[in-house]
């Protein structure tokens, strides 16, 4: 298969279609961008680079971030962790509280905010300078130093957080929290505003393709068990209320984040990353998930 000519295509078709959506504004900064950028990205498990587009530009990650800091912690606290974050699709909006109440304190799973925040959590626990050691695992998992953190996103995520700020102090209400929210809310807010280009981020994403092993980083990142077991909360929890409608269209493994980016992977054969930053009203890109359900159509395989 041509990946090229793919890629090529399936971004000229989505162009044609010219579907819209809504920049995501809750976040002031992050309004602030082009909305027409488009970009894809795949990467092969041999390293062989792909790309189409605005594939190059740096975005704004945000929730997609989620995946890298769960791998982060997930060795350590692997049995502990699951005690304090399930791991069932929420069919609630990423910022939803209500849930988290009668749930006890124990969120859905780690990658809605109340879940990415008891991740991000524990993270401050295990790292002493958790902002760094996330950027450097992301750099290294890129093979490349190329993760820069935005400050103006990251302040006006901040100024903008009454929601996360609210549900770090339900968690702490829950005894669900144990380092300083203010603390482990500076951390989730820059790992939310960090920027990295399509490129990048789909090399990020290779080891969860390829059995845990990062050709990039020249390492095993997680065991082949526990990479498997990510695959599938980004099948049943990646994209929020939408995860069940991203399945039955795309058949991937994937994350989205409001800044408009999708990091998917097809296990033994490449990870990808689409962006462009007009979403849906599920906060989801609109043309990137259209670009990978065309793609796997064309393919005719997903995971199913
Ligand atoms: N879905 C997302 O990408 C949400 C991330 C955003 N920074 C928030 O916490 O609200």
């Amino acid at each position: 298969m041509d990946y090229q000519q793919l890629i090529e295509e399936v971004y000229r078709e989505v162009q044609e279609e010219n579907l819209r959506g809504k920049v995501a504004d809750y976040i002031p900064e992050i309004g602030n961008v082009d909305p027409n950028q488009f970009g894809i990205a795949l990467v092969d498990l041999k390293g062989n680079v792909y790309g189409v587009g605005d594939h190059q530009i740096p975005f704004s990650i945000q929730s997609i971030s989620k995946v890298h800091t769960l791998t982060m912690v997930f060795n350590v606290f692997n049995t502990k962790l699951w005690s304090r974050v399930n791991v069932e699709p929420s069919g609630d909006p990423f910022n939803s509280i209500a849930q988290l109440e009668y749930e006890k304190g124990i969120p859905r799973n780690p990658f809605i905010n109340a879940g990415a925040l008891v991740i991000t959590d524990a993270l401050c626990s295990k790292f002493e300078n958790p902002i760094d050691q996330i950027t450097d695992f992301i750099n290294e998992l890129s093979g490349a130093t190329c993760v820069k953190i935005n400050p103006e996103v990251q302040s006006s995520e901040k100024n903008h957080g009454e929601r996360n700020t609210a549900l770090a102090y339900f968690l702490k209400s829950f005894k669900n929290f144990n380092n300083p929210i203010d603390q482990v809310l500076e951390v989730y807010f820059s790992q939310c505003a960090m920027e990295m280009s399509c490129v990048d981020l789909a090399k990020s994403f290779s080891f969860l393709a390829n059995d845990g092993y990062s050709i990039f980083a020249n390492r095993q990142i997680l065991s082949e068990s526990s990479a498997r077991r990510i695959n599938a909360l980004m099948l049943t929890c990646g994209f929020y209320d939408e995860a069940g409608e991203f399945a039955y269209r795309v058949g991937l493994p994937g994350k989205s984040g409001v800044g408009g980016g999708v990091a998917a992977v097809m296990p033994h054969k490449f990870s990808i990353a689409v962006w462009s930053p007009e979403l849906n009203e599920k906060g989801n890109s609109v043309k990137a998930i259209r670009a990978l359900e065309l793609l796997t159509d064309k393919l005719s395989f997903s995971l199913f």
